[in-house]
């Protein structure tokens, strides 16, 4: 048999849960998740590797209107994937009011094949499951339609099964033991971004990068340092919190997930950093590895 290979990629609205599905599909903790939406900030590939294919699935930010240079930057990355793709993933959540608009636009930059996928059906009855098919149907004619749950892993063995059929005949792009095609600082400041995701609120975690300064390989431990951006010092006081009580939090969280990720123990080290504005600074987006 040919060896296939292709790439799939994942796009759809904030929140719709496109990280959720490709770490279900890919089977490891490669994208972030949280409740809040526009937790992805870049492109990432998670590759599923056999002997007879290799599929490069890549979960992309949520498409939004940008107001700054960094979602900027973002929708580029979505723009990049769409390109790419052998076969496109749309991810909607059920429930969610579609502004199609701005998705469509983007569709139109590719004519790989499209699938729309209705996802979170496990919060909604068989009614509106029926009424959403018709409606995907209708607006975008693709290639199919599934109703899924990427939480509870409802319906991911068909879409993979569907991917798997129309993937192209193809020499593997990446070497067959390759994951990702990012590396482990890159996944030790997304532990630290996920968990400034979940503790504090509002505009906090919009305001903050996070950059690995250090990451030191032992062979009983890893020393990882890290700086917490943020764009004011009423931010910084707020990510350190009452005695360093907040960063503590973050740190004994996010080590956790280092531990368990690289299956080695961990020190890790943090510093808050106040850059004014870096979102809508082209430098230091371009630092940050926003292209
Ligand atoms: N009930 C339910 N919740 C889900 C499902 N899939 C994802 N979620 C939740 O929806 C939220 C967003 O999921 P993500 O996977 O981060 O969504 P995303 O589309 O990658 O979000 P952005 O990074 O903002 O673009 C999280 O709280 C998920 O747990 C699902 O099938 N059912």
């Amino acid at each position: 048999m040919a060896h296939k290979a292709g790439f799939v990629s994942i796009i759809g609205k904030p929140n719709a849960g496109k990280s959720t599905l490709m770490n279900a599909l890919v089977g490891e903790k490669m994208s972030i998740i949280t409740p809040k939406a526009q937790t992805t900030r870049h492109r990432i590939l998670g590759i599923v590797n056999t002997d007879d294919y290799q599929i490069v699935f890549s979960d992309t930010p949520g498409i939004i209107k940008p107001h700054y240079a960094l979602h900027e930057s973002m929708m580029h990355q979505v723009d990049g994937s769409i390109v790419d793709a052998d076969l496109i993933l749309l991810v909607t959540d059920i429930h969610e009011e579609f502004n199609e608009q701005d998705v469509i636009k983007k569709l139109e930059g590719s004519t790989a094949p499209l699938v729309v996928l209705i996802n979170k059906i496990d919060l909604s009855t068989e009614d509106e499951v029926k009424e959403k098919v018709e409606y995907w149907q209708e607006k975008l004619n693709p290639k199919a339609i599934y109703a899924i749950s990427a939480l509870l892993d409802h319906n991911i063995k068909a879409v993979m099964d569907f991917v798997l059929d129309g993937l192209p005949e193809h020499p593997a792009y990446y070497e067959k033991d390759a994951l990702t095609d990012r590396n482990d600082r890159f996944f030790a400041s997304e532990m630290i971004r996920a968990q400034i995701f979940k503790q504090y609120k509002k505009e906090i975690p919009y305001s903050t990068e996070v950059i690995v300064t250090a990451f030191v390989e032992g062979e009983k431990l890893h020393r990882i340092s890290a700086e917490i951006i943020v764009e004011r010092d009423s931010q910084k006081n707020i990510i350190i919190g009452t005695k360093g009580e907040m960063l503590k939090i973050v740190g004994t969280y996010a080590r956790r997930d280092m531990e368990d990720f690289f299956q080695k123990k961990i020190f890790l080290e943090m510093f808050v950093k106040v850059i004014p504005d870096w979102r809508s600074k082209k430098n230091y987006l371009k630092k940050f590895g926003y292209e």
